[in-house]
């Protein structure tokens, strides 16, 4: 996968170079302004839509491939569903830019995940056309039931009211989660309630790496044992009056009885009407289909499985191996991607780094990974060591478990997962691993601000909901160095959980160590010790836990520079906190800040606790500083930072404020 690693212009930039090169497009702003065009309209508008998808990607950099897939699909479902009024849910929605265009938002479609501009993601703000918002995966089927079920409910009470057709468009990587199969055993037995429901399994046998799992299995040898529908296979298929739900069943029954075997799906046992599979880039079969089932009169929920191709159209994506997954700005002409300028290695791939070290003479250790083998650095890990190595699929609640299960039998399961993916998992790891002590590691990768994907994809909770965990351990390291001996100590902690976060991005850049060390736990270190020329108590002390240490210091910097005396420390263990320490630098200055790049309720909470428990809050100016309670949109990582207050900037207002409220003599020693 390609990281986005461009600098995003500004969304006040919102020209349409390709306006007049695209005349059937042009005629379309909104979906009704397609519902009466000819099959060969409609066709000529996939193409244009296909390029302008592209052009504008290629200035924007983002998740392509996918929408490339649907762009057939996304024609189709506007020109027959009444959208907005029936509701069309994108999982994941990183596939909704096409959807994005022909709703409304081409005049902005060059601001997507640019500051200010359109998300990348489907957004109820920011149309009535993306009526659940979303970005993590899985969620569609659950939402679109609760839909249908309350659509079912109005019509209920008012017979004159239309029930709305509810379509969730499910990729079959995303079709891996458990909440997919919830949601699926919940709609097939809701009876009236999901009779609108129309679930359309988007099948590119892709995930962000190719796809895993007897599911995906499953899926190719449903496509490979079926010939595609065509239009006189469906004629018989679909009447107007699509079989209940009752006459499957019965007829289900009476197949069994005959001792028939009809090949029935999983689907179809699950209580959905099967249609498929039908070729997703063929309009001429999408349309009619789709009509099909808007007309039926009654239907119980129905699974379209559409086959199509990641990248679709656009050769140098169809021919690359991630299927342009998530690019960077590229040359329309060639594919070729922005590169960033050669820099320091990502905090990803020094943990990889590390792990793949450690596991050479540790052969206990396993790694684990939730559908994100190359986002993780897992993919390097699982060369190495292919038989260690496990890709459970989208699929983080089972991942965590998974490595429960490992660490039972005595294994090192190093289960790597984004911050914001965690949040799926968390009654596994209290209840699975935290309760019972069990020595799973997590790898939180992504913690904190992320930049381009914007707040739901932001780590920004990992703190808070692993710092009250019983038995927990929780490390953040302050720089690549670090973060190598934080792998090494995970390596080694066999007492119990212990998990360590890292940003998105690149390091530092200084040298790494050799081999991790193993760090004594709960213990900090202090980076930056004044000079008090033989004086007493007094000045400021900056408690730092994790990537923030760097403006900790250039804020010390400037804070010195202005007569004060500054202690910076790095925390590296929110949880145990280094009790010591956190002592230590309360009796021994006036203002005590502590800094994470998190929400209220982190490590600062930790701290605050033992300062009150021991009455040391009343002594030093207390002041936590972590992440505002609000949901910071995309931008570039930067910006978030500023808009967050978690820079060097904030650090030194914050401690001049701390000391305008009763600033003494003591302090100005340095
Ligand atoms: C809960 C969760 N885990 C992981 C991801 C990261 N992720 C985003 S898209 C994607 C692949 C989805 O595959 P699929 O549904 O088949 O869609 P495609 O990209 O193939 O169209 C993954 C793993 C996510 N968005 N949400
Ligand atoms: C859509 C999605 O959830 C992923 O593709 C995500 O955007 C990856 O993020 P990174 O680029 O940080 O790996
Ligand atoms: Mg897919």
């Amino acid at each position: 996968m390609t990281k986005d690693t461009s600098s995003p212009s500004s969304a006040t930039e919102t020209s349409i170079p390709t306006m007049g090169r695209f005349p059937v497009l042009d005629r379309v702003n909104y979906p009704a302004d397609l519902r009466n065009f000819s099959p060969e309209q409609l066709n000529q508008l996939a193409d244009e839509l296909r390029a302008e998808t592209i052009d504008a990607v290629s200035t924007t950099g983002g998740h392509l491939g996918a929408s490339l897939g649907v762009i057939e699909l996304t024609v189709a479902l506007h020109a027959v569903f009444d959208t907005p009024d029936d509701r069309v849910i994108w999982d994941v929605g990183h596939q909704a830019y096409p959807h994005k265009i022909l709703t409304g938002r081409r005049d902005r479609i060059r601001t997507l995940r640019q500051p200010g501009g359109l998300s990348g993601f489907t957004r109820r703000s920011e149309s009535p056309y993306d009526p659940f918002g979303a970005a993590h995966s899985s969620t569609s089927i659950s939402a679109g039931l609760g839909m249908a079920t309350a659509h079912h409910l109005l019509a209920k009470k008012n017979p004159a009211y239309r029930e709305r057709n509810v379509v969730a468009v499910i990729g079959d990587g995303s079709i891996s989660a458990g909440m997919a199969y919830e949601a699926m055993n919940n709609a097939g037995a809701a009876d009236g309630a999901a009779s609108r429901l129309i679930v359309i399994l988007n099948d590119n046998d892709m995930s962000i790496a190719p796809p895993v799992g007897a599911m995906s299995n499953y899926l190719s040898k449903l496509m490979s044992s079926r010939k595609f529908l065509g239009l006189r296979d469906l004629a018989g298929k679909m009447v107007k009056h699509l079989p209940s739900r009752l006459e499957r069943t019965a007829k289900r029954a009476e197949e069994l009885t005959r001792g028939i075997i009809t090949g029935g799906t999983l689907f179809e046992e699950l209580g959905f009407y099967y249609i498929g599979p039908v070729d997703g880039h063929d309009m001429n079969q999408l349309v009619p289909i789709l009509r099909n089932l808007r007309d039926a009169e009654t239907h119980g929920p129905i699974l379209l499985h559409v086959i199509t191709e990641k990248g679709r159209g656009y050769r140098p994506a169809e021919s690359a191996g991630d299927k342009y997954h998530a690019v960077t700005k590229f040359n329309v002409v060639t594919g070729e991607q922005s590169k960033a300028p050669a820099g320091p290695p990502s905090y990803t791939a020094v943990f990889a780094r590390e792990l793949v070290a450690r596991a050479a003479t540790d052969e206990k250790i396993v790694a684990i990974t939730a559908a994100m083998p190359s986002g993780t650095g897992l993919d390097k890990f699982a060369k190495t060591y292919p038989d260690r190595f496990f890709d459970v699929g989208i699929a983080e609640q089972h991942a965590v478990t998974f490595a429960a299960g490992m660490a039972t039998e005595g294994f090192r399961p190093f289960c790597a997962i984004y911050s914001t993916f965690l949040q799926r998992a968390y009654d596994q790891v209290m209840h699975d691993v935290a309760l019972q002590n069990l020595p799973v590691r997590f790898a939180i990768d992504r913690a904190g601000l992320v930049g381009a994907d914007g707040a739901t994809h932001a780590g920004s909770f990992d703190l808070n909901y692993l710092c009250c965990l019983p038995n927990m351990v929780v490390m953040a390291p302050s720089d690549e160095a670090e973060l190598t001996h934080m792998t090494a100590t995970a390596a080694a902690h066999d007492s119990g959980p212990i998990a360590f976060r890292y940003p998105r991005g690149a390091g530092t850049g200084l040298a790494l160590p050799e081999q991790g060390e193993v760090l004594e736990i709960g213990r900090g270190r202090i980076v930056r010790q004044p000079n008090r020329n033989g004086g007493g108590k007094g000045g400021i002390a900056i408690l730092s836990l994790g990537t923030r240490l760097g403006e900790s210091l250039k804020a010390a910097e400037q804070l010195s520079a202005q007569g004060f005396v500054v202690t910076v420390a790095d925390a590296r263990f929110a949880k145990p906190i280094d009790t010591a320490l956190v002592e230590q630098l309360a009796r021994q200055h006036d203002v005590l800040i502590t800094i994470e790049e998190g929400a209220v309720g982190g490590f600062g909470a930790q701290v605050v606790q033992h300062l009150a428990n021991t009455g040391l809050l009343d002594q030093v100016r207390f002041r936590p500083m972590a992440m505002p309670d609000l949901y910071i949109d995309h931008n570039t990582p930067d910006a978030q930072h500023e808009q967050a207050g978690l820079t060097a900037r904030h650090i030194v207002a914050t401690a001049m404020t701390a000391l305008g409220a009763g600033c003494s003599a003591a302090q100005q020693t340095a």
